[in-house]
């Protein structure tokens, strides 16, 4: 810490000597904690560097300003405390911050997001940058809603418990007139599977309004009850250009009974908060997709982790939220992805490095959120799924469905005996992962929905290497 004349000097000193660095600090209970991947400019000192986070995600600006005194800045300047290494990554370090949280406004997500992330990213000092995960305070979360019902209130809506749930995206995405899109409704749920999606991009197009859309998925939903017994749902995407829009198109799927909307992460943060606020007032689920989100949570060196996302989604309240297959087209490292759906669903998470969560995490009851499982999935990888995810998941397949040769109905028919069988065999303590390929050979004998499935696509894998792995373990990209 500099002098006290230095301290108070007009002009610019090192955001390390401005306070923003303190090695001794000890985090209160109540602080919001930050852990970012800092890359140093050369020459930049990583203290430096994660001071220089810590200042300007508070209370700092490049140069002293007498101001300053006129608060009691000690209290409201973001402290960094600790800086490591990164193992295997030369020039990375990661910065340990706590904000105390008078800086932030109660159950804002859009506060607290541009508090953190709204000014260093583009920091010369600084080559890079990314915020790997958050401790949340039960303080700070109390001030939240949370999940509009929570995985438990889901199952009772469904009355449905002991597996995962099954979805899938109607495909093709775009084009379908609304009649078509209402059939393929209609013969996924009936084929067996619980829910059918909206895919990110259908809002209201030339070739279908939302309004008929929406007429035609919930006859294909009323049909398939009505022939299955079973309570179905379509996450009807509300995603549009205002609040008042998606409000109106909310309030007519409640009107046609529908149990799930869907939003699209792309309507931002106030938006998302708003919909859980309605979700929870009217009874209905709320599905977020997570458009976009690999623009910034993709790249290890910048950006945001997943797992801060999915935490501040959690506080923002949503019952859905898409969180990885690992064995999908789409990236996740299985430890990175174990890691998400513990953020989404466990009340209280240690530190768990390998998972790459950076800090312990307490819920206080907040309700879980039922993570998605979905992209490239299909019927051959239940066992994988099963074992990765676990129960508690929706499993969407959306061309896992629709491009069945057999037909839309075959496919959910496929998807819904792999899982019953994989389940079962769960349920009787075989070793379903290691059993799996056999035990869906041995349904596929009294299915032929199945066994065509696993025809076409048993051998289908991606087999990339993950990009977004934890760094304290090397973890082998599973196929
Ligand atoms: O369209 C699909 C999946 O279609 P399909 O099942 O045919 O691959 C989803 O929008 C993506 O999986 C979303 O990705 P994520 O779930 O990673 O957000
Ligand atoms: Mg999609």
């Amino acid at each position: 810490m500099a002098a006290e004349n230095e301290r108070w000097g007009a002009g610019v000193i090192p955001y390390a000597e401005m306070g923003y660095w303190q090695p001794d600090y000890e985090p209160k209970p109540s602080d919001v904690l930050a852990a970012f991947r800092v890359t140093p400019q050369d020459g930049v000192p990583p203290e430096e560097a994660g001071a220089a986070v810590a200042g300007e995600s508070s209370t700092a600006t490049w140069t002293v300003v007498w101001t300053d005194r006129l608060t009691t800045y000690e209290h409201y300047q973001g402290k960094c405390y600790r800086v490591d290494p990164v193992p295997g990554q030369p020039g990375q370090h990661i910065a340990y911050i706590a904000y105390d949280l008078d800086l932030f406004e109660e159950g804002s997500i859009a506060n607290l997001t541009s508090s953190i992330i709204g000014n260093v990213f583009g920091f010369k000092a600084l080559k890079a940058l990314r915020l790997e995960d958050m401790r949340i305070p039960p303080h700070y979360t109390k001030t939240f809603q949370g999940p509009a019902h929570g995985i438990v209130m889901e199952r009772e809506y469904l009355n449905k418990y002991g597996r995962p749930l099954l979805g899938a995206t109607v495909k093709p995405k775009l084009g379908l007139s609304a009649r078509n899109y209402g059939r393929v409704v209609f013969e996924a749920l009936r084929g067996g599977l619980d829910f059918t999606k909206d895919d990110e991009n259908i809002n209201s197009q030339p070739f279908m309004r939302w309004r008929d859309r929406f007429l035609f998925c919930m006859e294909g939903v009323n049909r398939a009850q009505a022939e299955t017994g079973e309570i179905k749902g379509h996450y009807l995407n509300v995603t549009a250009a205002t609040m008042e829009d998606m409000y109106e198109r909310a309030e007519f799927a409640k009107e046609l009974g529908s149990v799930v909307v869907m939003i699209d992460l792309t309507v931002g943060y106030t938006a998302i908060q708003s919909m859980a606020k309605w979700a929870r007032a009217n009874g209905v689920l709320l599905h977020l997709h997570r458009a976009g989100h690999s623009t910034y949570t993709r790249q290890k060196n910048h950006g945001v982790s997943f797992r801060v996302i999915a935490k501040w989604m959690r506080l923002a309240g949503v019952d859905h939220v898409h969180a990885g297959t690992v064995v999908g087209k789409l990236e996740g490292d299985p430890n990175s992805v174990a890691g998400f759906y513990d953020v989404l669903r466990v009340n209280k998470a240690d530190p768990d490095p390998a998972k790459g969560l950076y800090f312990e995490q307490d819920w206080a009851s907040m309700p879980g959120v039922m993570p998605v499982a979905s992209g490239g999935i299909h019927a051959g990888q239940m066992h994988q799924l099963l074992d990765h995810l676990g129960e508690d998941v929706v499993l969407q397949f959306g061309g896992g469905t629709i491009g069945h040769p057999m037909g839309i109905a075959a496919g959910a028919t496929a998807n819904r005996v792999a899982l019953e069988a994989m389940i079962k065999a769960r349920n009787e303590g075989r070793d379903f992962l290691a059993e799996g390929p056999d035990i869906l050979r041995k349904a596929a004998r009294h299915s032929r929905e199945l066994d065509t499935a696993l025809a076409l696509w048993g051998d289908v894998s991606f087999d990339y290497d993950s990009t977004d792995t934890p760094d304290v373990i090397d973890t082998p990209t599973l196929v």
